[in-house]
């Protein structure tokens, strides 16, 4: 007889970013899953996702993270894939006073379509690019508290994709506010229902996925994009890439048993 214990399961999420064209998304997500950085990136046509394996607080997650189009052009693409989101990064350029201030309008852009309540929903404002001398930066961090404020979004953090800044620290903070949320949308629901919580009854804020890729570790990844512009997308299709998208860019598949409790 061994000793053995079972492997443990990973909980996917779903992480979306958002901002305008040229804040460094790409450039975020590349240096989060593969470690790479490149000066020249693309625009993003439509969404592409990529799946990476993190473990925080002793518990294993698998984010799989949908990069977005910043440019507005490219709208009717990527919104329908909001829905079913877990966690959305809010970015910004720290050498570009409008890609703070289009943060609203991202935000509400994804209240809509990901249909979500605002106070219940782990949002965090990333501040790209911060390897850039003082004098080339338009926003201090006061500013950013501020609107971080009158949105009611506690976490906020600034990184920087071409130095390797911060960035595993932001998906980290952002899986620990979703963590968060969690726990207070669990204690309310014990509280409205007693100690007893019906599980015939569905919840939407607690959404507690499991993934039976079996991972890998940190570095592990599956790959994928979509720039189809018809728009019959369902919920199915935002939790079941591995079957949706014929188009994967690299040979690792991502995890093809997505499941929800
Ligand atoms: N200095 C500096 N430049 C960066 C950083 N991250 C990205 N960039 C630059 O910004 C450019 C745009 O980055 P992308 O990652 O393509 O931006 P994006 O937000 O994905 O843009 P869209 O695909 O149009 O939405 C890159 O080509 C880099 O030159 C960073 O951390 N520091």
């Amino acid at each position: 007889m061994t000793n053995m214990r079972p492997p443990q399961k990973s909980k996917l999420l779903k992480v979306v970013i958002l901002g305008d064209g040229g804040v460094g998304k790409s450039a975020l997500l590349n240096r989060f899953v593969s470690n790479r950085y490149e000066e020249n990136n693309f625009h993003t046509i439509g969404v592409e996702f990529m799946n990476k394996d993190i473990i925080v607080d002793n518990e294993k997650y698998t984010l799989q993270i949908w990069d977005t189009a910043g440019q507005e052009r490219f709208r009717a693409l990527r919104t329908p894939f909001y829905r079913g989101s877990d966690i959305c990064l809010l970015c910004y350029a720290l050498d570009d006073r409008d890609s703070l201030q289009g943060l609203g309008m991202w935000r509400n852009e994804f209240l809509n379509y990901a249909d979500v309540k605002p106070d219940k929903f782990p949002f965090i404002v990333v501040g790209n690019k911060n390897d850039l001398q003082p004098q080339q930066r338009q926003i201090n961090s006061d500013e950013v508290k501020q609107w971080c404020k009158e949105l009611n979004i506690s976490t906020h953090i600034e990184t920087s994709s071409k130095t390797a800044t911060n960035v595993t620290e932001a998906f980290t903070l952002a899986l620990r506010q979703w963590k968060h949320m969690e726990c207070v949308a669990e204690a309310e629901l014990r509280q409205q229902n007693g100690d007893t919580i019906d599980l015939t009854r569905p919840i939407r804020l607690i959404q507690k996925r499991y993934c039976c890729s079996g991972g890998g570790t940190g570095g592990s990844s599956g790959r994928g994009s979509y720039a189809d512009d018809d728009d019959d997308n369902d919920d199915a299709s935002m939790r079941t890439p591995s079957t949706l998208f014929g188009q994967q860019r690299s040979a690792t598949a991502a995890p093809s048993t997505n499941y929800r409790l």
